[in-house]
C-alpha cells in the first residue's frame, strides 16, 4: 500500500462537480462472447477544488449489463444520488477516506472509481505531484498488450495479429466462446510460435465444456481468463485442477476479499486487475499486496478507456508488481480521436506512462463542451 506522507495539513473540499456524457465510435467492431461493440459510451466527471485545481475521473460502465451488472444509466444515478452526498460539503484529507465514505453503498464499483479516481488526481495536483510517484510508478515505459475481439475468417485473424506484432504489442488476447476456441487459437499460436498468447472467455463456458476446455492446455497459452460464470469459484477451481494452463479471474474480482476466496479454493493463479472494477485505486492497492503475498500474478485489465482511464492504467501498471503487458493499447487502436490534447499512442513497440502533475496529461476541454453535460453541482 503506498504512503502518504503529509507535509502539512492541506484539507480541501470540492467546489464543482460536471459530468460529461461522451461517446467515441470505434474503429472496428469487438465481438466478444457476449455481443458486439461498435461505439464507447462513457462519462468524464470533473472535480473542481476550492483551489481551483480539476481532477478527473472516468466513468466505464457499458450501456448494457452483459460484462458485469453495472450499467453507465444506473452509475449516473449512484454517482448523483448516493455518492456525491458523501464527499460534497466534507474536508477530505487523504483521498483513501473516499473508499471509506463509500461503504454505505454496496456494490456500485464503477460509479465509485469514477469519483475515488477523480479524487487521488486532485490530491496529486493539489499536492504538486505526479499520481504516478504517489501511486509507485517504477518506469516511464511500458510494453503493452492488445485485445482482440473474435473475427471470422482465419485470415483476417492473423492479419491482424501480424499488424499488431509488427506495430509492437508483446502479448495477445483473443475473445473466444464455445465453437470459436480451438481453431482460432491454434491457427495464431502456428504462426507465432513464441508469442505471448491467451484467451478470455467473458463466462462463456461452464464445466459441460471440460474436454474443450483441456483442449486448449495444448497451445502454451499464458492464461485463460475467465471461462466460467462471474459469481463462480468452486467450477473454476475444479476447471484449474483439470489445466496445466493458469486461468485467470477479472468479473469475479471486485475486492481483496473476492481474491482471498479465489485463493482459498485455488480458483485462479492470476487476476485481472481493473481499476473500475475494484471502486477505485485504494482497493486496487490492496489487492496488488494480497497478490504479492500470494504469488497471485497481477496484471492490468481494460474497459476500452478514453485518455483518462487509459494514462492512470498506464501510472499504475508501472509499478513492479505488474507481471505482463496489460489491456492498455495506444488510443488510436480503438478510437479515431480521443479527449486529451494529445492521444496516449505507441512509440517504438511503448507506451509513455504520463509524468505531469495528477494523471499527466491534459484533457481537451474544447471536446468537453462540445458533449453532453449531464450534471453540475455548484457549492454555494
Ligand atoms: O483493451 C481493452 O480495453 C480491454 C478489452 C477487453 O478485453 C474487455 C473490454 C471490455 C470489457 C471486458 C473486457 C475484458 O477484459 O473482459
Ligand atoms: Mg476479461
Amino acid at each position: 500500500m503506498v504512503r502518504i506522507v503529509r507535509e502539512k495539513e492541506e484539507n480541501f473540499s470540492i467546489s464543482k462537480v460536471e459530468l460529461f456524457q461522451i461517446r467515441l465510435p470505434l474503429k472496428s467492431p469487438f465481438k466478444t462472447s457476449y455481443g458486439v461493440l461498435t461505439e464507447k459510451a462513457f462519462d468524464i466527471i470533473c472535480l473542481t477544488s476550492e483551489s481551483g485545481h480539476i481532477g478527473y475521473g472516468e466513468l466505464v460502465a457499458f450501456e448494457t449489463p452483459d460484462y458485469i451488472e453495472e450499467t453507465l444509466p444506473n452509475s449516473r444515478l449512484i454517482i448523483k444520488d448516493h455518492l456525491l452526498p458523501l464527499i460534497l460539503n466534507r474536508k477530505i484529507e487523504n483521498p483513501t477516506q473516499i473508499w471509506e465514505w463509500f461503504q454505505v453503498v454496496r456494490g456500485n464499483y464503477m460509479a465509485k472509481s469514477a469519483i475515488e479516481t477523480a479524487v487521488w488526481d486532485l490530491y496529486a495536483k493539489i499536492t504538486g505531484q505526479s499520481l504516478g510517484v504517489i501511486l509507485e510508478s517504477a518506469t516511464d515505459q511500458l510494453e503493452v498488450g492488445v485485445s482482440m475481439g473474435m473475427v471470422a475468417s482465419t485470415e483476417e485473424l492473423l492479419k491482424r495479429v501480424s499488424d499488431y506484432v509488427e506495430e509492437g504489442y508483446t502479448r495477445v488476447k483473443l475473445k473466444i466462446k464455445p465453437g470459436y476456441d480451438i481453431i482460432p487459437l491454434s491457427a495464431i499460436r502456428k504462426k507465432f510460435p513464441n508469442l505471448m498468447l491467451m484467451a478470455d472467455a467473458n463466462s462463456a463456458y461452464d464445466l459441460s465444456h471440460l474436454t474443450d476446455l483441456k483442449a486448449l492446455d495444448s497451445l502454451n497459452l499464458v492464461m485463460i481468463e475467465q471461462p466460467f460464470a462471474a459469481d463462480d469459484f468452486l467450477d473454476h477451481a475444479i476447471l484449474q485442477k483439470e489445466l496445466n494452463t493458469p486461468l485467470c479471474l477479472d468479473e469475479n474480482i471486485r475486492t481483496v476479499n473476492d481474491c482471498r476466496v479465489a485463493v482459498a479454493l485455488g480458483s485462479c493463479r492470476s487476476i485481472n486487475l481493473k481499476i473500475p472494477r475494484v471502486g477505485g485505486i485504494t482497493e486496487a492497492l490492496k489487492i496488488i499486496d494480497y497478490c504479492r503475498d500470494k504469488q497471485i500474478l497481477v496484471w492490468l485489465g481494460g474497459m476500452f478507456e478514453s485518455g483518462v482511464g487509459r494514462a492512470l492504467n498506464l501510472q499504475l501498471a508501472s509499478r513492479t508488481e505488474f507481471g505482463l503487458p496489460g489491456d492498455i493499447s495506444a488510443s488510436d487502436r480503438y478510437f479515431y480521436e480521443d479527449i486529451l490534447e494529445k492521444p496516449l499512442l505507441m512509440e517504438a513497440g511503448k507506451m509513455k506512462v504520463p509524468q505531469g502533475l495528477g494523471i499527466g496529461v491534459t484533457v481537451n476541454g474544447a471536446f468537453l463542451q462540445k458533449n453532453n453535460l449531464s450534471y453540475t453541482w455548484l457549492k454555494r
